[in-house]
């Protein structure tokens, strides 16, 4: 998907993008290459794929949950990486609030650099996990409309990263690939644990590959118990399953 065909393919699904947002991604695939030479952000390099698996795919959560069209609204993405799904989404929806946590330090000044050479406003940062960055006395618990996350957990884990951060009456959404049905049905006792409840599992495949893709959307329901997240790793070593 060359840039043309990128911005066709967002207009058939209702979404503009002017002169100025084409070139903020073209800036977007230069900085991430560049980038990329020095440290690992993606193997995805070729321009056509970055625009059609790493642009576009991180906009497809905004064809499903009607919130992401809706300003202002605030999102949190954990474990956003090179900036996947936020900053494309932030491009698309210049008006959305976003705040980044990732683990990785590295990722982070590449993020902040970014941000700086898009020239975007309401973007934040943050160097943490998100088991500490959710943590009972942080002023991130429970504070976000949305909370997005691509390829960082599988979804018993990733609720637990998530949804502590998600206010009551807002939503997770998690960007998964084909096994996302396998993981809805392992990952819901958690999901209840944490005050969620599945709301959809959109599946769709992405254009010119095929590839399937599911856009899960989780409503928090009530408040997550203090308890969690539990320390840094544990989430993942021990993911929350049902007791026997
Ligand atoms: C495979 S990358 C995916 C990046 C991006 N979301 C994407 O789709 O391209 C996973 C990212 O999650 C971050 N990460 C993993 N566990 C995390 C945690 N507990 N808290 C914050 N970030 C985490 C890693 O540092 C990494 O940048």
């Amino acid at each position: 998907m060359n840039p043309e065909e990128f911005k066709q393919a967002l207009a058939a699904k209702g979404i503009t993008l002017d002169a100025h947002q084409m070139a903020q991604f073209a800036t977007y695939y230069r900085l991430l290459i560049e980038t990329n030479r020095q440290f690992n952000l993606t193997t995805i390099t070729d321009e056509a794929d970055v625009y059609l698996k790493h642009f576009y795919d991180s906009i497809t959560p905004a064809f499903y949950v009607a919130a992401l069209r809706e300003q202002p609204l605030t999102i949190c993405d954990v474990g956003a990486g090179a900036g996947f799904p936020s900053l494309p989404l932030k491009i698309a929806f210049p008006k959305l609030q976003v705040t980044i946590v990732d683990s990785l330090n590295k990722r982070i000044n590449f993020l902040n650099e970014l941000i700086t050479a898009l020239d975007l406003t309401g973007v934040q940062t943050f160097h943490d996990r998100a088991e500490t960055f959710a943590g009972k006395k942080s002023v991130h618990r429970e504070s976000y409309d949305l909370v997005t996350a691509r390829a960082v957990a599988r979804l018993s884990v990733l609720s637990e990263l998530c949804l502590p951060l998600v206010k009551v009456g807002g939503q997770m959404v998690a960007l998964k690939a084909a096994n996302a049905r396998t993981e809805t049905a392992e990952g819901d006792y958690a999901v209840q644990q944490l005050g969620g409840q599945l709301s959809a599992d959109e599946a769709f495949t992405l254009p010119e590959t095929g590839d399937a893709r599911h856009i899960v959307v989780i409503d928090k329901k009530r408040p997550s118990p203090k308890r969690y997240p539990r320390k840094p790793g544990t989430p993942a070593k021990q993911p929350l399953t049902a007791p026997e």
